[in-house]
């Protein structure tokens, strides 16, 4: 009979607790066993976990974990596009979108696809005219992986600008079209549901925007890029100028869909081609490799074993690579949008701590800023490096030596510490972390990162037993909001209804 969870973990949290630094003296193989090379697409990635306090035992308890808990199975589910987001009866198939799972849905993407790249070069070929501008609008996972990707790739691109608009405060669109002529902006919608307030009424805004700036059909100059394309054509786009994408990729595992329509725009279709090629490496990677060499899985234990076995209620992510700063905020969304959950599966309680908080920055600015707390403070914070190994810029080489040394002294600094007469100046070591190293900042090694992050986040669901692709959590705050503007504001707390009154509202 397999083992309870609750007696696996209760085993993880008994496991004698060794220093990171006892553990390199007490194993001689303990970097081959935990910093691996994946092979994406020519390129190559090392994942060294070496530097968390995983070893050999540990690895072993957590295997046993995942057979309890069915990892094997319900990955092969997952890739295979059966329906485990149970509550709402769906699959989960933005893994489709990069050529992995059922043959139908891989199928209708693949056409959707083609779809896509057939408007990317109308568009190149001037069917909209001079298109020099993309207004792409969207929130949540309709924003935040283009607007990721295009950050980190599309530096160097003399295709489009794009800019990306989120937030319903109008400042957020006035900064946006600031730059952009009105009559060479293509405008993207992109809204999974087709319903977010945010994104409708800055769509709105936009039209009235091309409108103003002399653009006599602005509908001409719109794209939706949804899952919902008969609300997009009721909303009055032209049906040949919308993108759809399956209902079964959920919004924040969206920027491999059509969603990525900005990305295709400013990389060119086959820099997006090449972004989806590195994630179904990845998704090989995850589908075929043991869990000890699994690095999506590996780096899953190591999660777990903070957040359960030592408490950390935080994990931070520094991106050594300005092309990457937008990294942190992509994985607060994927991570505690997916696993931030209280109950399980089945509905009951989760009796232990769901997904830690992510957070983090970009390095080295977050040395002079926040690594205080990382080297000396009471919390223990599992800390993440992501650097590449090849710059892009036309500077020094000094510029990326310095970076890459930095980030390494970093984590050198959090495992061994210093000791001194002086507590001030004592540094207490035995602090977490790993490192990503890409080769460089490429389509394919983003597109595989992101697909390991996205994997890592499934594993760690599976491994607690929870559905990483619903979000309920974030539906009370818009109905609440939303009989707010109904002027249902009677129906308040009094400190809100003297919020809304000291507003003005
Ligand atoms: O793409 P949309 O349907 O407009 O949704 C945009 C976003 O809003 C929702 O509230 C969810 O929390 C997100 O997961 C989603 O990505």
């Amino acid at each position: 009979m397999p083992t309870s969870a609750d007696a696996i973990w209760q085993s993880i949290a008994e496991t004698p607790r060794p220093t990171l630094t006892q553990l390199f003296a007490s194993d001689p193989d303990r970097l081959a066993m935990l910093s691996h090379r994946i092979a994406i697409c020519g390129t190559d990635m090392l994942f060294d976990l070496s530097k968390t306090h995983l070893d050999a035992g540990l690895v072993e308890l957590f295997g046993e974990l995942a057979q309890t808990m069915h990892l094997a199975g319900m990955r092969d589910q997952f890739l295979s596009g059966a329906k485990i987001n149970t509550s709402e009866d769906r699959a989960s198939e933005h893994p489709a979108e990069r050529g992995m799972g059922a043959a139908d849905a891989v199928e209708q993407a693949a056409a959707l696809h083609h779809r896509m790249a057939a408007l990317v070069e109308a568009v190149d070929e001037g069917t909209f005219g001079e298109i020099k501008h993309i207004l792409h609008i969207g929130i949540g996972g309709s924003a935040l992986g283009p607007k990721l990707v295009i950050d980190a790739l599309c530096r160097d691109s003399d295709r489009y600008d794009v800019a990306v608009v989120a937030n319903v405060d109008g400042e957020a669109l006035s900064e946006a079209v600031a730059k952009f002529d009105p009559a060479k902006t293509l405008v993207a919608i992109a809204s999974k549901t087709f319903t977010t307030t945010e994104t409708l009424m800055n769509a709105n805004s936009a039209i009235e925007w091309l409108r103003e700036g002399g653009v006599d059909d602005p509908f001409g100059q719109l794209v939706a890029l949804t899952a919902a394309p008969d609300k997009a054509a009721e909303w009055g786009i032209d049906e040949t100028r919308i993108l759809p994408f399956a209902e079964s990729v959920g919004g924040r595992y969206s920027v491999w869909s059509s969603i990525g329509f900005p990305v295709a725009m400013a990389l060119g279709n086959e820099g997006f081609a090449a972004f989806r090629a590195g994630a179904l490496a990845m998704d090989e990677h995850f589908a075929t490799a043991p869990w000890e060499r699994n690095m999506p899985v590996l780096a899953a234990f190591a999660d777990l074993y903070y957040a359960q076995a030592r408490g950390c209620q935080t994990r931070a992510v520094f991106a050594y690579d300005e092309r990457l700063r937008l990294l942190p905020s992509y994985l607060q969304q994927l991570e505690m949008e997916s696993n931030g959950k209280q109950v399980m599966r089945d509905g009951t309680a989760l009796n232990r701590p769901s997904a830690p908080i992510t957070w983090g920055g970009v390095g080295t600015d977050a040395q002079h800023a926040v690594f205080q707390l990382l080297h000396q403070g009471t919390h223990l914070v599992p800390v993440e490096f992501i650097a590449a190994r090849l710059a892009a810029h036309e500077f020094d080489e000094a510029h990326h030596q310095a970076l890459l040394t930095n980030c390494f002294a970093q984590g050198a600094a959090l495992m061994q510490g210093k000791a001194s007469e002086d507590p001030q100046r004592t540094y207490p070591g035995d602090r977490p972390s790993a490192t990503i190293l890409l080769d460089s900042v490429d389509p394919a090694s983003l597109g595989a990162l992101l697909a390991f992050y996205e994997h890592r986040t499934f594993a760690n669901a599976m491994l607690l037993g929870i559905n990483p692709f619903d979000q309920f959590g974030v539906e009370l705050g818009k109905e609440i909001a939303k009989s707010m503007d109904d002027r249902q504001s009677g129906e308040f707390d009094p400190s809100t209804s003297a919020l809304i009154e000291a507003a003005g509202l």
